[in-house]
């Protein structure tokens, strides 16, 4: 069966004034109809960029090599008018704080039935009413709130009808990034088990992105952690905490924001640096500086991302020390 999602040695280069950031520097991964996929990893470590190389969504002078697929159409070579019947109708996306984007002055109702008149112009006014009601019930909000203008609804409530909107044209694939991040913590996992029961009932592909592992092991079949712009640690999503092997994984598991200093939001635990972001080709290295697992070698020698027991794939050279004998061959990345 064809993926519905599949990425393979994407590299985004973003061309800035201070020079060339590698964003994502090979990163390979798949996603199945009906199966949910979680990028976890600190700020900067790439993952909004994969998310942006799905839907081509990255500034026109970035660098993009590699190949994407969505619903087996090779997302880079298509023409525009292809490239925006794809997006909607194939793959949909919900970003962090999207809700603040909301029209002021423009009812709920007419936003979600834009891209279904956009994207299926032959709609009739009632059929697109009808869908209207049906998405807004999908999401749990009353068909009443059609005629609700964004002010009149909570964080939450907002959120739930960007979600309908990304749903409007029935698309296979839908991303949320940092979706829930704005959210409070009860509202937060309303909206965690909705994405999750409509990933289930529609048989959706879901790619989740959060900094938080425990909100992608909730939701998540599988879990890739991205350090650097590389996927470091791929694995089942519910199992993640106790099977994380490599030590970034570990870090980040046991991250945990301090109150009243945003910056240190979900800034992993017992790393000795800063976060890698501008990353070059020593990345590896700078992690290994980081790390308290660190032995001569990790500093000498790029790491090997190989595949271990129980579909977990990690890019630790000292995973066997740390606890699990290696069973396949290693696997390119
Ligand atoms: N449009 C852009 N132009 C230049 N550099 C960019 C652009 N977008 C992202 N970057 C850089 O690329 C790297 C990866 O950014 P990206 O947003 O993909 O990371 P992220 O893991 O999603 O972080 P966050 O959680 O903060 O969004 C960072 O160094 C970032 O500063």
């Amino acid at each position: 069966m064809t993926p519905l999602l599949r990425i393979e040695d994407l590299r985004v280069t973003y061309r800035s004034s201070r020079g060339d950031i590698d964003a994502v520097r090979g990163v390979s991964l798949s996603l199945d109809q009906g199966r949910s996929l979680g990028i976890a990893g600190e700020s900067g470590s790439g993952k909004s960029t994969v998310a942006s190389a799905v839907l081509r969504l990255h500034p026109r002078k970035a660098g993009v090599e590699g190949r994407v697929e969505v619903c087996g159409k090779d997302v880079n070579s298509l023409t525009w008018g292809a490239l925006r019947r794809m997006r909607w109708s194939d793959a949909a996306i919900v970003f962090q704080g999207a809700m603040n984007s909301l029209n002021p002055v423009r009812t709920v109702g007419e936003q979600i039935a834009e891209p279904i008149l956009v994207h299926r112009p032959e709609t009739t006014r009632r059929a697109c009413d009808l869908r209207v009601a049906e998405l807004l019930d999908m999401v749990g909000l009353a068909a009443e709130h059609a005629h609700s203008y964004p002010h009149q609804l909570s964080g939450g409530q907002k959120q739930r009808v960007m979600i309908a909107m990304a749903l409007a044209c029935d698309p296979k694939l839908l991303i949320a990034d940092e979706a829930t991040t704005a959210l409070d913590v009860k509202v937060q996992a309303q909206i965690l088990r909705l994405l999750r029961n409509l990933a289930v009932e529609l048989e959706l592909g879901l790619m989740m992105i959060s900094h938080d592992l425990a909100v992608l092991s909730s939701v998540c079949d599988e879990v890739v952690v991205m350090h650097g712009g590389r996927i470091i640690e791929q694995a089942p999503g519910p199992r993640v905490f106790e099977q994380a092997r490599h030590p970034y994984t570990r870090a980040l598991a046991g991250a945990f924001p301090t109150i009243g200093d945003p910056a240190s939001r979900y800034r992993p635990q017992g790393l000795a640096d800063d976060p890698v972001t501008v990353v070059d080709d020593a990345a590896e290295r700078e992690f290994a500086a980081q790390c308290a697992s660190v032995d001569g070698e990790c500093l000498v020698h790029k790491p090997e991302f190989a595949r271990y027991a129980h579909g977990r794939k990690t890019g630790c050279l000292r995973a066997e020390d740390l606890g699990i004998a290696r069973t396949e061959s290693t696997v390119a990345r």
